[in-house]
Order: C-alpha cells, then sequence, then structure tokens
C-alpha cells in the first residue's frame, strides 16, 4: 500500500496546519531567533522559554508579549469596487375599473426612483478590506408603479462608510445617460429629415396637381416616401401588452420634455479626499428617475393612453480607493528596531512583537490617551508665548491665543488648538535599503507615514551605527517622497501647479525626531552620543538633513533614548 502522506507533502504539513505542531514546537526549540550576537543575550533572555526555565529571567509582560498575546486584523489599504446607482422602476399602464364604469380613467402610478450610491469617511474605521472584498456595490432599484394611481417604491441608498484618510479616484464610468442622449439626437436628426422628405412630398404633390398631365409622371416619383423612422423616444416607453395590432399601427407618441432632477450626478472625474470626517454623505451615483404613468399622457385626443414610460438606467464606475492613515506620529525604522515594542509600551495597541525581522506586516495604530478619560489633560500644555519648531503661540488681548505655523512657503494664522486629549501611532513594517524600489515591505506602507504630522525615527543603537542607520532611513523616506510627487504630477498632469518640480518636502518638511532603542543594553551608549551629536549639528546647520532634501526640517533634531 502506498503511504497515505508523501515526503512533499509531510514536509508542507507544518505550514498547513500549525496549531498540531505548535505545541510541539514550543517543547523542541526555545526561541526562533534571528537577531545580531549583540542583541541575542539580552533579547533571548526576556523570552518567554526562558522565563518559564530560569528563575531570574523576565517574565511575560506587556512588551515582552507570548507568542500569541498579539492581535491580527484584517488590513488592506486599497481596493477597487465598482459601484452601481439603482435605475428608476418603469411607470404602470392602468384604468380605473369599477362596476358600472367599463371604460375608467388611467391611474398607472410612476415608477420609484433609483437609489444613489454615497461615501463617507467615519471615525472607528480603519481599513479597507471590507471593501476590497465587494466587488460590485448597487443601490436598490426603483419598483414599478403600481394601478390606482400607486406609485413604485424609491430604490436603497447605499452609503460606502470608508476611514478617514481615504483617498477615491474614479477609473471609468458608463453612464447610460450620455450614450441615450446621443441615440436621441441621432434619431430626432433622422425624424427631422423625414419631416422635410414628408414637405416636400406634399409640395411635389400640390404641384402635380396644377401641373398639365404630360408632367405629371416626374412629379409621381418625388412623391414616393421611405418608411418612418421610429420615433426618437420610442425606446423610452412600455406599451400595453393588451394592444391590439390596429391600435400599435396609429399609435402616436408624444415627445418627453425633460425633468426635474432632485440629485445631479457628479461631473467626471471624481477625485475626493476624505481625510476628516464627513458630516453627511458625498454622491457619487444618483440613481436613474423613475418611468411616468399613463395619467401623464392623457389629453383631449388622447383620453386612454396604452403606454407609460420606462424608468431610467443608472450610471455605474469604477472607482479605487485607497487609504493613507492619518496618525499624529508615524514610527519610522529598519526592521527588528523596537517599533511595535515601542507601540505596544506607549498604548494598548497588541502589535505582535518578535525578534527577528519583519514580525510586523501590516500598519498598527495605536491611541495614547493623554487625558485620563477624565477630562483633565495628564499633559500639560506648554505656556503660553512658547515657540515651538513649527508653531507659535502669541497672545493677543483682542483675538485671544492665535497659533502662527511655519510651515515653509507659507504663513498660517488661526486659533491656538485645544489641548489634545489623545493622539495616534502609528506603526508599520520595517523599511530596508531600497525600499522606495519596492523592496522589502516598506514601499506599500510608507503612504502611512506620508501624512502623519510628525514622523519618529526608530534607531536600534545595538545594530551598528546608528548615524548611518538613520541617513540610510532618511534616504529611503525622500526618495520615495520625489516618486509620490513624480506619481501625483503624472496623475494630474492637466492642472498648472503639475508644473512644478519634485522637491521631496512634503515629506521632509515635516517635524521628525529620533527615539533610540535597546538603550538598556550594554555598549549602546557611545553609539547614542555619536548620534546625538550628529542630531545637535543638524539643528545647528553645520550638517545638512539627512535625506538630502534642501529645506527641509531641521529646527530642533532630538534623540530621545527608550530606556
Ligand atoms: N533589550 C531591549 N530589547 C528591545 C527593546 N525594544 C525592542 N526590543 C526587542 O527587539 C525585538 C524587536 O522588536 P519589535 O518591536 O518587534 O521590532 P520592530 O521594529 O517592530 O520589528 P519589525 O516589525 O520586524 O519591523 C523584540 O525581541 C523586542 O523584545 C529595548 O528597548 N530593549
Ligand atoms: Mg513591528
Amino acid at each position: 500500500m502506498p503511504p497515505r502522506c508523501s515526503p512533499a507533502s509531510a514536509f508542507f504539513l507544518p505550514f498547513l496546519y500549525p496549531t498540531l505542531f505548535r505545541s510541539l514546537t514550543r517543547l523542541s526549540r526555545p526561541r526562533l531567533s534571528t537577531a545580531t550576537p549583540t542583541s541575542t543575550p539580552i533579547i533571548e533572555s526576556k523570552s518567554r522559554t526562558d522565563a518559564s526555565t530560569s528563575g531570574d529571567a523576565i517574565p511575560p509582560s506587556r512588551l515582552n508579549p507570548p507568542p500569541d498575546d498579539y492581535s491580527v486584523s484584517s488590513f488592506a489599504d486599497k481596493a477597487r469596487i465598482t459601484i452601481q446607482a439603482g435605475g428608476g422602476g418603469h411607470g404602470c399602464i392602468s384604468f380605473l375599473r369599477e362596476a358600472f364604469l367599463a371604460n375608467g380613467p388611467a391611474n398607472g402610478g410612476d415608477g420609484g426612483h433609483g437609489g444613489n450610491v454615497y461615501i463617507q469617511a467615519v471615525e472607528g474605521e480603519n481599513s479597507l478590506h471590507k471593501l476590497s472584498r465587494r466587488r460590485i456595490i448597487r443601490a436598490g432599484r426603483g419598483k414599478t408603479g403600481q394601478g390606482s394611481n400607486r406609485g413604485g417604491a424609491r430604490g436603497e441608498d447605499v452609503i460606502i462608510q470608508v476611514p478617514i484618510g481615504t483617498i477615491v479616484r474614479e477609473i471609468e464610468r458608463i453612464d447610460p445617460m450620455v450614450a441615450e442622449n446621443k441615440r436621441y439626437r441621432e434619431a430626432r436628426e433622422k425624424e427631422l429629415a423625414y419631416e422635410k422628405l414628408v414637405r416636400e412630398a406634399e409640395a411635389a404633390a400640390r404641384a402635380s396637381e396644377e401641373a398639365d398631365a404630360s408632367e405629371r409622371d416626374t412629379f409621381r416619383l418625388n412623391i414616393e416616401l421611405p418608411d418612418p423612422p421610429e420615433h426618437a423616444n420610442a425606446h423610452k416607453f412600455v406599451l400595453y401588452p393588451g394592444m391590439s395590432s390596429n391600435e400599435r399601427r396609429n399609435l402616436s407618441l408624444p415627445r418627453l420634455s425633460s425633468r426635474e432632477r432632485l440629485y445631479t450626478q457628479p461631473e467626471p472625474s471624481i477625485h475626493l479626499d476624505l481625510s476628516v470626517a464627513s458630516p453627511r454623505p458625498i454622491l457619487l451615483a444618483a440613481g436613474g428617475l423613475g418611468g411616468l404613468g399613463n395619467p401623464h399622457f392623457v389629453s383631449k385626443d388622447r383620453p386612454r393612453p396604452l403606454f407609460a414610460t420606462k424608468g431610467e438606467a443608472a450610471v455605474r464606475m469604477q472607482l479605487e480607493l485607497e487609504l493613507k492613515l492619518l496618525a499624529d506620529v508615524g514610527l519610522v525604522g529598519l526592521p527588528n528596531a523596537g517599533k511595535s515594542t515601542l507601540l505596544r509600551a506607549l498604548t494598548r495597541s497588541r502589535a505582535r512583537v518578535g525578534s527577528w525581522a519583519f514580525t510586523t506586516l501590516q500598519p498598527n495604530i495605536g491611541t495614547v490617551v493623554l487625558d485620563n478619560h477624565k477630562g483633565r489633560p495628564i499633559v500639560k500644555p506648554r505656556p503660553s508665548g512658547h515657540t515651538s519648531p513649527s508653531h507659535s503661540i502669541i497672545r493677543d488681548a483682542t483675538l485671544g491665543s492665535i497659533v502662527v505655523s511655519h510651515q515653509p512657503g507659507q504663513l498660517r494664522i488661526g486659533q491656538a488648538p485645544e489641548p489634545r486629549k489623545r493622539f495616534t501611532i502609528a506603526d508599520i513594517p520595517g523599511l530596508i535599503e531600497g525600499a522606495h524600489l519596492d523592496k522589502g515591505l516598506g514601499i506599500e506602507f510608507l503612504r502611512h507615514v506620508e501624512r502623519a504630522s510628525v514622523l519618529a525615527f526608530v534607531i536600534d543603537l545595538t545594530a551598528g551605527d546608528a548615524v548611518k542607520a538613520l541617513k540610510a532611513l532618511w534616504t529611503e523616506v525622500g526618495l520615495y517622497a520625489y516618486m509620490r510627487e513624480d506619481e501625483e504630477r503624472e496623475r494630474e498632469a492637466n492642472l498648472p501647479e503639475s508644473t512644478t518640480q519634485p522637491t521631496g518636502l512634503h515629506i521632509a518638511a515635516k517635524p521628525w525626531f529620533v527615539i533610540a532603542t535597546k538603550s538598556d543594553l550594554p555598549g549602546t551608549q557611545e553609539n547614542f552620543k555619536t548620534l546625538k551629536r550628529y542630531l545637535d549639528a543638524i539643528t545647528d546647520d553645520q550638517e545638512p538633513h539627512p535625506s538630502d532634501v534642501e529645506h527641509a526640517w531641521t529646527e530642533d533634531c532630538v534623540a530621545i533614548p527608550d530606556y
């Protein structure tokens, strides 16, 4: 009998069914570690295995969590969706029927309007993963009108809820009304040409009657007319199914006048940057109008209209959603630098921590609460008149306290903000050299720090020269900033500002500082001192900004040891 499990499939079993092998692995292998020899002894001493085997080892804690004490949430920062607004319901052809009233008046109800598709940025959402799985999002179709003048129900609206920081771009639009209007114009031209022919034929007939018998034949040729073209709006009508062939032949359809719309379809192409919570949903695709019931077409000559109009077809759009998380502080660092540990220390995040590179595979957001949930700030606001690198607060008798922001190239004056009660920190996967060329995992996630107000560079003091590491990180971030600006220019090729050269300043102008991790380990002091000297030199303009971007922010570059 052949073996039930081939050697190849046996090899894959631990990957396919990790839970079966987990307990076995824990017993046989103390800890998976690829840390450098310098960092290994202490990191290993913090591990859970050691804690269980030796008495003096650091016990598991929030910062030294057991392997399964982390939360993995589904995350997607890009989604491509198709939205379809609801079509209108058809109008109804109906007549009142009562005892002793065989041919009552028309009483067909109007069709319901189609539902709209809206988008809204809301607090509490932080991923597009739910949307990325939905291929098409449809609003409800309007219901068909009913007899006894009962209008059809309106189609249900759909509100797409997205996280704050989502950018919406329209890629493609199929608007049946555009095709419809084109078809109408062509059909109308044919109708007008035919009407002209009819007029000419009538004139020829009159002339023929007045002409001699010898000339009559030439006129007769002109009197023969082609078949009349179809009514320009014929396809917009629903006809009564029980119509006799005679009624069908003598049917004359009315001209349809344009109707007032409650919702106007936004012009192409939609581009939204939802960087704040939307107070109300934003319309993306308007539903089609419902058809008109047959009472709308009653006239003296046509007391019993045997037709109603169809509901309008609605617009369909393909959209690209891109999420740039709007954290206040973005952590940028090489793999294994301690970013997630820092996030766990500062917030209640349950980001995964591990002593190997690329532990974090998707961004984590943590919130630092400053007011202890009791309304009283636990971090005191800075004294008035204080000048921060990017803001100065000025006390003014009439204006109260005002803040002046010195962003490069702009001077913004506004009311001083309320003291913050909380702020958010984004931890992204580690960057490696060449991240801007899509090496490692970094490039995909750099867009999340792109919008952070402050960048915190996390540098591992045990992993070699800290200055070199900081320069390498800034180089990647700077090159990424150039790349993004180039991309943006290509996208907005028709806009006048597209002529500006990429400067990289949209990231390099942000305030930044360095957090030096693992400073509890021996032999890191010298590295920290060198880093500090380098940062002081940048602040004093003796050294250029580590990204080499001109006019980048260098006002107060500080390094903070984490211990
Ligand atoms: N001794 C010491 N170890 C630390 C410190 N900070 C982090 N570590 C350890 O460094 C290792 C890596 O920490 P992580 O927080 O996962 O590092 P990361 O930067 O998030 O790594 P990636 O997600 O792979 O980019 C873990 O084993 C931590 O226990 C520190 O201040 N001191
Ligand atoms: Mg991490």
